[in-house]
């Protein structure tokens, strides 16, 4: 009998080796590796100021790192061009502020990676855009103005609008906050599609309920490090390992006692006056 072929490890499809970020002259993040393979469903958590936000954004190439390298589908983020190949659900956005489109016209932006430009729609845009909405429940709603829909509906359209680019790589931030218990359950079973299709899932999110079931593997943060990474984690564990962990570093993003994390606040010290003592 020939031997078994060697398995090869998948390659990650987004990567950070000793990110860093600062933001405000702060720094928020330190020291993260993390590598997304292809397929995975990770959830990211942590208590509010954690970092959750800052590190998908970093992963996205929407925030600068100020150390270490992020990659996606192995190129540096910054040099990234198959925009197309992800897709993101930002924390908290209205699909609508004020500009008033009907729910398929937000979908159809999604397509803009993969169109060119100033080119009509093709069938094929309009059948992606078509399918965005029949996967989040919403086709029945594509001709009504946005701003007509519910908080969590708002949600799914952001959600149609990733997915209508078709990528293979997501990542959502907090899409299930403050959105009903309905609309929860309709992301699952979006995200539960997804992930049978093989794409790749980063969520961040406080409270998983119905997307529970879903994740493979948890990522914690604290005070911007990673203070979990691997099996999944019910939320109420996820806040005891924060609670967990030592008062060095805490979630204002203030460095810790590691003398790495002094250097890295040294060399990254705010150049701003400090604010003025209260009287
Ligand atoms: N533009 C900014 N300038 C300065 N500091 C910022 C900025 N954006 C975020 N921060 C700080 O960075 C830290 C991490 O914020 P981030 O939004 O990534 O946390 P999070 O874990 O996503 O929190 P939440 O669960 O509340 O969304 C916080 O201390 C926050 O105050």
């Amino acid at each position: 009998m020939s031997p078994a072929a060697p398995t090869t490890p998948t390659a990650p499809v987004a990567e950070v080796h000793d990110g860093a970020v600062v933001l405000g002259g702060r720094p928020v993040l330190r020291g993260i590796d993390l590598a997304v393979p292809a397929g995975q469903f990770v959830a990211l958590m942590g208590a509010n100021g954690s970092g959750k936000s800052t590190l998908v954004r970093a992963m996205t190439g929407l925030l600068p790192l100020a150390r270490g390298r992020a990659t996606l589908f192995g190129s540096p983020v910054e040099r990234f061009a198959d925009r197309h190949r992800v897709g993101f659900v930002p924390q908290r956005a209205g699909a609508t502020s004020g500009v008033p489109a009907s729910v398929a016209e937000v979908v159809a932006s999604g397509r803009l990676t993969r169109r060119r430009v100033l080119r009509p729609a093709s069938r094929t845009d309009r059948r992606a855009v078509h399918d965005a909405l029949e996967t989040v429940g919403l086709a029945d709603r594509a001709r009504d103005a946005v701003s007509t829909l519910s908080g969590g509906q708002q949600q799914r359209v952001l959600i149609a609008r990733a997915l209508a680019g078709e990528p293979e790589l997501f990542f959502l931030d907090e899409p299930t906050a403050g959105v009903d218990l309905g609309s929860q359950q309709a992301l699952a079973d979006t995200l539960a599609a997804l992930a049978a299709r093989g794409s790749t899932v980063v969520l961040v999110a406080h409270e998983l309920g119905p997307l529970a079931p879903l994740v493979q593997r948890t990522v914690v943060l604290r005070g911007g490090r990673v203070v979990h990474d691997g099996a999944p984690l019910a939320a109420d564990e996820a806040v005891a390992l924060h609670e967990a962990h030592g008062s060095h570093c805490h979630d204002l993003g203030l460095p810790g006692d590691d003398p790495r994390d002094r250097r890295f606040a040294h060399d990254h010290a705010p150049h701003v006056a400090a604010p003025l003592e209260a009287p």
